[in-house]
């Protein structure tokens, strides 16, 4: 695992950079998708390098991480709705080639495994972006999530309720309970995966993530366990770190030539 810690602009170049090298390396790269504030930033580097340097997304594919169960199809909160606003729509992704899983479907478990058959279909996910919950959930695995899970329904903790009541105009009851997730498993089988974190609010689950035991308590920490892992974090997230210092000096030492 790699821990990257500078200040939050910086984490988003980072993480475009990481983008940017697949796609030109690969232009049909598979891209994993988060919703949350955390990539918020990335995907607004990736529009401006679409927009000033025609970087092409015109034959990726985008898998998103989960979506909510029961929100309306036109819910501006619904993820497929933030994705399409955030990422697709700015840099120029054709619709189809972006794919949910679909929180309304009659047949939810049906849809849960149609979902990760498309992901196999596609070959996998390339890159991985990811945020983490202040409970250390990713997706929407919460603590006590299997290890080895794929997606399916889960049900909601109250604190990821109240955590993102804000984006339902800070009333709790407006955050549906259930979402459809892709499971730790699913996560661990991508190439790579890059997690950003922000602020004092996610120090403890970034210390968990990065340096406690494995444990479904803590979801983010299967990622230990992962062969490519970057975790980009700014000093706020940082500051429950035990081994800070030695973070600092590894990547301040890094070849130039090294990528994440
Ligand atoms: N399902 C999403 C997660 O994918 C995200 O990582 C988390 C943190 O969000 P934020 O980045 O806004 O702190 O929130 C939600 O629960």
């Amino acid at each position: 695992m790699e821990l990257v810690i500078a200040p939050a602009d910086e984490l988003a170049v980072l993480a475009a950079d990481a983008v940017e090298s697949l796609l030109r390396a690969k232009p049909d790269a598979v891209l994993g998708l988060a919703t949350g504030s955390s990539p918020l930033a990335v995907y607004g580097e990736l529009a401006r390098r679409h927009a000033e340097s025609g970087l092409s997304f015109a034959s990726a594919t985008g898998f998103m991480l989960d979506e909510y169960v029961g929100i309306a199809a036109d819910h501006p909160e619904r993820y497929r709705n933030v994705i399409e606003r955030e990422i697709a729509s700015p840099v120029g992704w054709p619709s189809r080639q972006v794919h949910g899983p679909d929180g309304s479907a009659a047949d939810l478990p049906a849809a849960c495994a149609a979902y990760e058959k498309a992901i196999v279909d596609a070959g996998g996910v390339d890159l991985q972006l990811l945020g983490i919950g202040t409970d250390g959930h990713i997706a929407f695995n919460e603590p006590g999530s299997s290890l080895a899970s794929r997606t399916r329904i889960k049900t909601l903790t109250s604190q990821t309720r109240q955590d993102n009541a804000r984006f339902f105009g800070g009333d709790v009851e407006q955050v549906p309970r259930h979402c459809l997730t892709q499971g730790l498993g699913t996560i661990m089988a991508a190439r790579h995966l890059v997690l950003l974190a922000t602020g004092r609010g996610k120090a403890e689950a970034v210390h968990q993530l990065v340096e406690g035991p494995v444990s479904a308590l803590w979801p983010a920490t299967v990622m230990q366990l992962h062969p490519h892992a970057t975790v980009l974090v700014d000093e706020g997230a940082a500051s429950r770190l035990q081994l800070a210092d030695y973070y600092r000096e590894t990547y301040a030492s890094k070849p130039s030539w090294q990528g994440l």
